[in-house]
């Protein structure tokens, strides 16, 4: 790969010490940072990194597949590429019996999540209390704890400093509280390379996530600022960078052959969503890309869930069938793991009594909710719970639960099923019982994503043994979630290819040949001045992140009644 640096950039990879550098989508930091890591290596000591810090795995994948077009396989066994999490969970491991002479143990999101669903307080207050008395940290507590370690232990401090001489800090305008705290530490023993776009602070509605931070840190740290502006490497010949800014600014975007908007009406939507990825992917082909990568962006994780319903169908769009298009989802594995602990529970239900096996999945049905609610806290998930948690206790007392959804569980359990013994069909019959009414629609959505665990064959296989050892599927519930924390810690380490749909927050950081962002006609709407004012300002940076990890084409497909998504008219016809 040949790198071109303008001299912003060759100022930038000669300067030593602290240095700040900023610069829109594409712009070159993550290389630049590469570039100087490469530069500082030969200088190490045996022993001795150059740390990369992300937030995200999908990140850090990122991050390492630049590593390899840019750093030798000898230069890249010198740097460790992690997430805050994963830097911050191994001092605590290593070191946080310092703080309170407890052995540390790790509260991981799932359990976490339950427990704060659970927790009849205030969460937030509870985790400190969880780290500080037992040694036990949730990993929001992680970057909290290992920064008031090293406050307290300068032999820890410079232990890691020593270890870590040069930290290269990424998408420093997310940087929260704590991970400010503790990369204040760090730094009195490592130099910092920080990278940084404002524009893409797309998690600031997080209280603790300051839009000041980049001031806060010229302040401490004086660094040497380097800006490579609105320079694009991502998509140099491309118009995608200046749409995506006019889209930022509010300003009618400029016409250019890499953006295409297509307009959809109700009874064509579904279609257009799939021949656009279908067209998309046949032009970038014709552009002499083999096996491109075409990423579909979508505003909320249900409707992401609603877009691979549709590219799993078959189409017809201007008189041309579309076949289904085969894809990967990055989806919420808590969820998707919930929702297959329901499933699971179904296939038990033959060991029971028809009042025992309703009561037992809706049990599990309500637990889907309180994860959910603990994910993304909202009403309807809180309602969905409490709904599910009471149907399961008017079941067990004799009496008919009232909502729809736990109706039509209980009749399904009444009427019973006779599973024979193929693992597949089986899974498949019990998932059915959710398809089996509207108000269970979301859970069938979840569970439909069990197969992105690539563990699918695996529950199959064990599912099969249980059978074979009893002639039914007793502890299914047990199999099916150690198989599936297994199959996630798998999955973790693949990167998809070909097309994959995400919602627009996830895509943050990463690259594709092209991109199509979809808005919902019913959900996943961009502008909703419910929760937003005019003239959506967030709403306008998410896009300029998703819009610009494009290289090559963009294709953004919207409801005919959506208003423009930029410049007169967006403003005052804000969707519904
Ligand atoms: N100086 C350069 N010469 C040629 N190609 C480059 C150069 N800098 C970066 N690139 C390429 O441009 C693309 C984007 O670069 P990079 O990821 O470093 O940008 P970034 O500023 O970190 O982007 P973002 O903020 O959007 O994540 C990558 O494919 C990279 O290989």
């Amino acid at each position: 790969m040949t790198i071109n640096l303008s001299d912003v950039g060759k100022c930038a990879l000669a300067a030593d010490g602290t240095v700040l550098v900023t610069g829109g989508p594409g712009s070159g930091k993550t290389t630049l940072a590469l570039l100087k890591a490469q530069r500082l290596i030969p200088a190490l000591k045996p022993g001795q990194e150059v740390l990369f810090l992300s937030f995200s795995r999908a990140a850090v994948r990122q991050v390492l597949i630049g590593c390899k077009d840019i750093l030798t396989a000898g230069e890249r066994k010198h740097i460790a590429v992690k997430t805050y999490h994963a830097f911050c969970m191994e001092i605590l491991k290593s070191h946080g019996r310092l703080l309170n002479g407890k052995c540390p143990t790790i509260l991981f999101p799932g359990p976490e999540r339950l427990a704060k669903s659970r927790f009849d307080g205030e969460w937030s207050t509870e985790v400190q209390r969880l780290a500080s008395e037992d040694g036990l940290y949730a990993f929001s507590t992680f970057a909290g704890c290992a920064a008031a370690l090293l406050v307290r232990s300068a032999s820890v401090r410079e232990l890691i400093s020593d270890t870590y001489p040069v930290i290269i800090l990424d998408e420093f305008q997310d940087t929260d509280d704590a991970q400010w705290a503790l990369v204040k530490q760090v730094a009195r023993g490592s130099s910092l390379i920080t990278l940084a776009d404002p524009d893409q602070r797309i998690f600031d509605y997080h209280a603790d996530i300051d839009p000041e931070r980049l001031n806060q840190f010229r302040a401490r740290f004086a660094p040497q600022e380097f800006n490579f502006g609105s320079d694009n490497h991502r998509s140099p010949n491309a118009g995608i960078l200046a749409f995506a800014d006019a889209v930022m600014a509010n300003e009618v975007p400029p016409v250019t052959d890499d953006v295409k908007q297509v307009r959809t009406y109700p009874n064509n939507h579904e279609a257009t969503v799939h021949a656009a990825v279908i067209w998309l992917l046949s032009k970038l082909r014709k552009a002499g890309i083999d096996s491109p990568s075409v990423a579909v962006l979508a505003r909320s994780n249900s409707y992401v869930g609603d877009i691979s319903l549709m590219l799993g169908k078959s189409h017809t769009y201007s008189k041309q069938s579309c076949k289904p298009v085969d894809h990967h989802v990055v989806w919420d594995a808590e969820l998707t793991a919930a929702a297959a602990q329901v499933v699971a529970s179904i296939l038990e239900w033959p060991l029971n009594d028809a009042v025992a096996s309703a009561a037992s999945t809706l049990e599990a049905i309500a637990d889907f909710y309180e994860m959910k609610n603990a994910e993304h806290p909202s009403k309807s998930a809180q309602r969905d719970a409490a709904s599910y948690r009471a149907a399961a206790t008017r079941v067990r007392e004799g009496k008919e639960p009232r909502s729809n959804g736990a109706k039509a569980v209980k009749a399904a359990c009444v009427t019973g099923l006779l599973f024979r013994g193929d693992s597949v069909e089986d899974w498949l019959m019990a998932r059915g019982v959710l398809g089996s009414s509207d108000k269970l629609a979301e859970l069938f959505t979840a569970a439909r994503f069990v197969r992105l665990f690539r563990a699918t064959d695996e529950i199959g296989g064990r599912l099969s043994a249980l059978w074979a050892e009893t002639g039914t599927y007793r502890d299914a519930r047990t199999v099916v979630r150690r198989t599936l924390n297994l199959g996630r810690l798998m999955a973790i380490e693949t990167e998809p290819r070909g097309v994959v749909l995400m919602t627009l927050h996830k895509s943050k950081g990463k690259e594709f040949d092209g991109v199509v962002i979809v808005e919902g006609q019913y959900s996943g709407s961009f502008f909703n001045d419910r929760w937003e004012k005019p003239p959506f300002a967030a709403t306008r940076r998410l896009l300029r992140v998703g819009i610009t990890r494009a290289r090559h084409r963009v294709m953004i497909v919207r409801p005919n009644a959506a208003p423009p998504l930029s410049g007169a008219g967006n403003s005052e016809g804000a969707a519904a």
